[in-house]
């Protein structure tokens, strides 16, 4: 069964008077123990995507299901209890993800309050992203950094099985970045643990087994072992990818050929 399923998944932000889409007809599928890269351009979507799949809001349209359970048939409660329990989550801004008083020990085991309190794991955790010696100091004291690192040890406490990490790497060095990307494939290999992490980090996604860009609201394209597809949308409708733009710039009319295998697009001369 797949870990994320999401069927023509739609995001509106309301802002006073103002309505921005921010992801339109989103069909995705996310098996389990895949780990995944969200790419794309600031404002594509990827933020609103990962908020959704964490269950922290519901899709103004559409179906979205985690782990075969329907997001939108839960009630509040019972969303609570699904992702206390299955979800993991690393936001943007590591200290969103912390009790800055807390120890971050304490921090990690907290985080295991839905399912079974494992001391061995939160010291594996901390150890794991090169916390060993710091389990005692308060979360807010530490560096954005280590603040980062303590975050993923926190989403990783309760064994989710959905990882969602948005930019887990963007304050640190390569080599304390490259223990993050071990811990979510290794969590992946032997637990199971399907990971979705939004990255603009190359080492990150040329790390994970898949890569999915959205674009404009869109899954615009997506790569599997190093090879990059575009995505044929509801209607058909493709993406060019902007490295071809200036072939076949937006707004331009083009001839399909059919091929045996596909088609061709060119553009036509006006
Ligand atoms: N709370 C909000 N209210 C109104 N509009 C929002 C809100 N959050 C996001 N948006 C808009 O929705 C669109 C998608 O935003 P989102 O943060 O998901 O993009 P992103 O791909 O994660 O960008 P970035 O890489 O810059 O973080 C953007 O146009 C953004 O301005």
């Amino acid at each position: 069964m797949s870990m994320v399923r999401c069927d023509g998944v739609v995001q509106i932000y309301r802002a006073q008077d103002v309505e921005v889409v921010a992801l339109r007809d989103v069909d995705l599928v996310i098996d389990r123990g895949e780990t995944v890269a969200l790419l794309g351009p600031s404002g594509a979507g990827k933020s609103t995507l990962l908020w959704l799949l964490a269950g922290l809001s519901r899709p103004s349209a559409g179906r979205l299901w985690l782990d075969g359970v329907e997001v939108g048939r839960l009630d509040q409660r019972a969303l609570d209890r699904l992702r206390a329990s299955k979800i993991g989550v690393v936001l943007q801004n590591p200290s969103r993800n912390l009790i800055g008083y807390l120890p971050a020990a304490q921090n990690v085991a907290f985080a295991q309050r839905a399912v079974r309190r494992d001391r061995r794991r939160v010291r594996d955790l901390l150890s794991r992203v090169g916390l060993d010696d710091a389990g005692d100091r308060p979360a807010g004291r530490m560096s954005g950094g280590e603040q980062q690192r303590l975050a993923l040890a926190v989403a990783l406490a309760n064994s989710p099985r959905l990882l969602l990490a948005d930019e887990p790497t963007s304050q640190l060095d390569p080599g304390a970045g490259r223990r993050v990307i071990d811990l979510i494939k290794e969590s992946a290999e032997a637990e199971g643990t399907t990971a979705v992490v939004v990255t603009h980090d190359v080492a990150v996604s040329e790390a994970l087994g898949r890569t999915v860009t959205i674009r404009d609201g869109r899954v615009g394209s997506e790569g599997r072992r190093g090879e990059d597809f575009v995505v044929v949308g509801r209607e058909g409708a493709v993406q060019v990818p902007p490295e071809y733009h200036h072939l076949l710039p937006p707004g331009s009319m083009a001839r399909i050929e059919p091929l045996e295998d596909g088609v061709v697009l060119r553009r036509a001369e006006s």
